[in-house]
């Protein structure tokens, strides 16, 4: 028999909320952004960081424009307190920035947090305490008027301190907590909210942030957003709150569920870079970000320098990006498989055409814009196609195959990448290339070439090296290549063909600029077949290319 635990779980309870607003809504400008990377990220690692990888980080967050950071919590620990005091005493917090701390409703823990921010400009006091109903039963051991007076008691601690951070000349703005309150009964954050407001007095020119989490994802991103649109539709003095959202990512949805709850009415938006936080971790902030940028909205953060981001991520959190992470993972902007390839590549060329809308398959922002380069996008391994071979051959070596050779290059460069079982860097290409096209010298090498024309006819007059021996071959044509095809039939014992299809470009490698010619030939069988030379000399270059194809013919 099929066991079913699934029996101790129960359906989430729905919100009443009859004609609901945010389903037809839509985002049009960004939130105020909080980063808590300092502290709920940090809390989150099993060696948090310490003062300097702290500093590091605060100072990259300030980079990409945040304006409100969570820079930790100040009574957990000396180095908690001692961050908030080298940022103010070395006076590291830009005029416009304004740090956050948070603490519980315990006035030991206050007093310590109120210390740690004297002499600050601009600070958030951000209060929790915990209001579901299994945190009531479990952790409180209290019944909800019990947990009320917690909160209220604590809000009243916070504002009789508050002269001593105002008297310096901080300003102060208040926010609140009911930690884990998806997980509770909406009417009861109201009313706990409300005890706490009753305590603050905010206004409309003076107002507090209700932070509204998403402590530990519980149900759909739709129900998170009811939540929200009915605190904000029944709470009083909504205009003397600024509503604020902090999801984590439990079930998978954290961005979904941020981004619902703005539709339903938040002005705030607390997340981490790249998600890091507890457990499955906190909202990823770079994607709701960019998932605003995508819409053509300016998020009001810089993320320009994506890879040096990453790299301060991962220096002080100890953490990784993965490669599928939305927008920074290494994967993101690449594609191995052959169609993609090829709609990028057409896509590419078309957007540098029009330089207007991005319009690109596949890619839902111009890479660029993260800083992020263009060959970083297609990368070739035994899934790829001829588009992404050609794409790297032309994009890092400027060899521009024509579009029939490129249908009988790329299957031979398949065949060599399956062999291999990786991918294959771009050098690795050309080597292939070069070893299929230019280096082929047998059984035909050309040791000298000299073509002379009168009256339109040419003659040419060369030695080979035929299968280890060396013969002088001449023959006439219409150009030097028709006397080369002529000279090699008639003296070298080539099998007849006919030149069908001739192609040059320049390539510059380092300071030698040289000539790639590329022929197609056509043998009495009707089989055509693709050749290359290489030289500083044209002519010699589509006379070695007719070669590479005769040989390749043999
Ligand atoms: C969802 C979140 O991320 S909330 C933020 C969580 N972050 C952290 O906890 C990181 C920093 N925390 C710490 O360093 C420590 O927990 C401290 C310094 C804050 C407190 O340490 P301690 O008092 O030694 O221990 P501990 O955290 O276990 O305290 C639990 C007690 O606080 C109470 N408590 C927990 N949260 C709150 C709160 N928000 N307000 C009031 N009391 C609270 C608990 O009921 C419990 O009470 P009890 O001892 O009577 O049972
Ligand atoms: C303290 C609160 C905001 C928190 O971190 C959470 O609920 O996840």
């Amino acid at each position: 028999m099929l066991k079913n635990p699934s029996s101790k779980y129960q359906p989430f309870p729905l919100v009443s909320i009859p004609n609901r607003q945010w389903p037809s809504r839509h985002l049009t400008h960004a939130p105020i952004w909080c980063s808590v990377d300092l502290r709920d990220g940090n809390q989150a690692l099993a060696v948090p960081m310490n003062v300097s990888q702290k500093l590091d980080m605060f100072d990259a967050l300030v980079q990409c424009g945040f304006k409100e950071i969570e820079v930790g919590f100040p009574s957990a620990s000396n180095t908690e307190f001692q961050f908030n005091r080298r940022l103010i005493e070395e006076k590291r917090i830009p005029e416009d920035v304004t740090i956050q701390c948070l603490v519980q409703a315990r006035e030991d823990l206050i007093e310590k947090t109120v210390e740690s921010l004297i002499g600050a400009k601009q600070v958030v006091i951000h209060m929790y305490n915990s209001t579901s109903p299994a945190q009531r039963k479990y952790v409180f051991g209290k019944s909800k008027e019990e947990i009320i007076a917690v909160a209220v008691k604590g809000a009243q601690m916070i504002k009789d301190r508050l002269h001593r951070l105002t008297a310096g000349g901080t300003k102060v703005t208040l926010q609140y907590s009911p930690e884990s309150f998806s997980a509770t009964e909406v009417e009861f954050a109201k009313e706990i909210s409300e005890a706490v407001m009753d305590v603050w007095q905010p206004t409309p020119e003076n107002k507090m942030i209700l932070n509204l989490p998403d402590t530990v994802e519980v149900a759909m991103p739709n129900v998170y957003a009811d939540q929200i649109e009915w605190i904000c539709t029944n709470i009083k003095n909504r205009e003397s709150l600024i509503i604020s959202l902090h999801t984590h990512n439990d079930r998978g949805t954290g961005t979904a569920a941020t981004e619902l709850g703005l539709l339903a009415g938040a002005d705030r938006v607390e997340g981490t870079l790249f998600g890091n936080g507890e457990r499955t971790g906190n909202l990823d902030i770079v994607q709701v970000a960019m998932n605003l940028y995508m819409h053509g909205i300016s998020p009001g953060l810089d993320f320009s320098d994506m890879n040096g981001l990453i790299r301060m991520y991962e220096r002080t959190t100890g953490m990784t990006v993965p490669p599928r992470q939305p927008y920074a993972g290494e994967l993101v902007f690449t594609a191995f498989s052959g169609s993609h390839q090829d709609a990028i590549k057409k896509g590419l060329a078309g957007y540098e055409q029009h330089k207007s809308i991005w319009d690109v398959p596949y890619l839902t922002i111009d890479p660029e814009d993260i800083g992020r380069e263009y060959r970083e996008v297609i990368r070739v391994n035994s899934q790829s196609g001829k588009g992404g071979v050609a794409y790297l051959l032309e994009s890092e070596f400027g060899i521009e195959l024509p579009k029939d050779m490129q249908r009988e290059f790329g299957p031979l460069a398949n065949d060599i990448v399956d062999k291999l079982g990786r991918e294959v860097t771009a050098a690795e290409l050309k080597d292939m290339f070069w070893k299929e096209y230019i280096e082929r010298e047998t059984p035909y090498s050309l040791h000298h070439f000299h073509a002379d024309g009168v009256d339109g006819v040419f003659t040419c007059r060369c030695s080979l090296v035929i299968n280890g021996q060396e013969r002088g071959i001449a023959g006439k044509g219409n150009g030097p290549i028709a006397a080369f095809a002529q000279a090699l039939i008639q003296d070298a014992g080539a099998p007849a063909f006919e030149v069908a299809t001739y192609r040059e470009q320049s390539l510059s490698s380092g300071t030698e600029a040289s000539a790639l010619a590329f022929i197609q030939i056509k043998t009495a069988n009707g089989k055509t077949i693709w050749g290359a030379g290489v030289d500083t000399n044209i002519e010699l270059a589509s006379i070695k290319a007719v070669l590479s194809a005769v040989n390749r013919a043999a």
